[in-house]
């Protein structure tokens, strides 16, 4: 099978973007694990497929597939360069489009050249919906990892994560503490860790340790899920400008029971095909 795709990043988070509308196209985990893999395929953290909608009231549908292979429920970087794609294949001429995930229908705006709004929904708090294991539901929790309690946030974007402070994101011990708590057994659907630095109520750092990829340049749910679980503690306000390595995304949130706004780039890089 040729496959064409697109090659795309949001902050450096990269995606092989494939049409799967005017392509046949069938993935197995195996497949988009060779695809991601950055020696013998294209390389990317994950592979994003779009497809026509079932639900009738959206534009498309998209899934999302981490390196591992793994399929999951969100992915916010990969939102924003979704829509920057439909648009450049003319698969839309619309600025505001619904497009379903497995999360649910996120609404898309895009803006001037290469900036993309997405209503990313409302977080999940509840802890069974996260899924997380915990009695009741709290801004903060106590986790156990090694025999050291670390105090994490746990927050669903449609995808899982859990948030640790920190007081300095180049110190934080991502590969190692990250990689621990991505398989915490608290978490059964395993869950994104990101580890976030507060500078001011409207500025913040952050490094995410990615649910089945490790750490990546940036991750838009880290990013949103981050700034939940710091409003829930009091410790920023509506709108946080959250710097991750690969670059600065806003986010909105005026509080519960409101969607999360984020707002970043998204670029293409080149298209390409590759033989399957
Ligand atoms: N690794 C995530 C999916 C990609 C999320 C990230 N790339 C983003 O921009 O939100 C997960 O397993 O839930």
């Amino acid at each position: 099978m040729r496959l064409k795709f697109t090659k795309m990043h949001g902050l450096g988070n990269d995606f092989v973007m494939v049409d799967g509308i005017t392509q046949r196209v069938k993935l197995s985990p195996e497949k988009v694990r060779q695809i991601a893999d950055r020696h013998i395929g294209i390389g990317c953290d994950q592979l994003l497929l779009v497809e026509a909608p079932r639900d009738p009231e959206a534009d498309f549908r998209y899934r999302i597939y981490n390196a591992d292979g793994s399929e999951v429920e969100n992915c916010g970087n990969g939102a924003r360069c979704f829509a920057r794609f439909v648009r450049d294949r003319r698969l839309t001429s619309k600025e505001h489009i619904l497009v379903e995930t497995a999360a649910g229908t996120l609404k898309l705006n895009i803006q001037g050249a290469d900036q993309v709004s997405v209503d990313m929904g409302e977080p999940v708090l509840e802890p069974a919906k996260i899924p997380f294991e915990a009695d009741i539901q709290a801004e903060t929790y106590p986790l156990e990892v090694d025999g050291e309690t670390y105090n994490i946030g746990a927050v669903s974007m449609g995808n899982p994560h859990a948030v640790l402070l920190v007081e300095d994101v180049l110190k934080a011990p991502v590969e190692t503490l990250g990689a621990i708590i991505e398989r915490h057994p608290r978490f059964p659907a395993k869950v994104n860790v990101g580890f976030l630095q507060i500078e001011a109520r409207d500025r913040a750092r952050l490094r995410v340790f990615e649910r089945g990829v490790g750490e990546t340049r940036a991750c838009g749910t880290g990013a949103c899920a981050a700034m939940v679980s710091a409003r829930l503690r009091g410790l920023v306000d509506e709108e946080l400008h959250i710097t991750l390595p690969g670059g600065t995304l806003t986010i909105h949130w005026p509080g519960p029971g409101e969607p999360v706004t984020m707002t970043g780039p998204a670029t293409a890089v080149y298209h390409g095909q590759i033989a399957l």
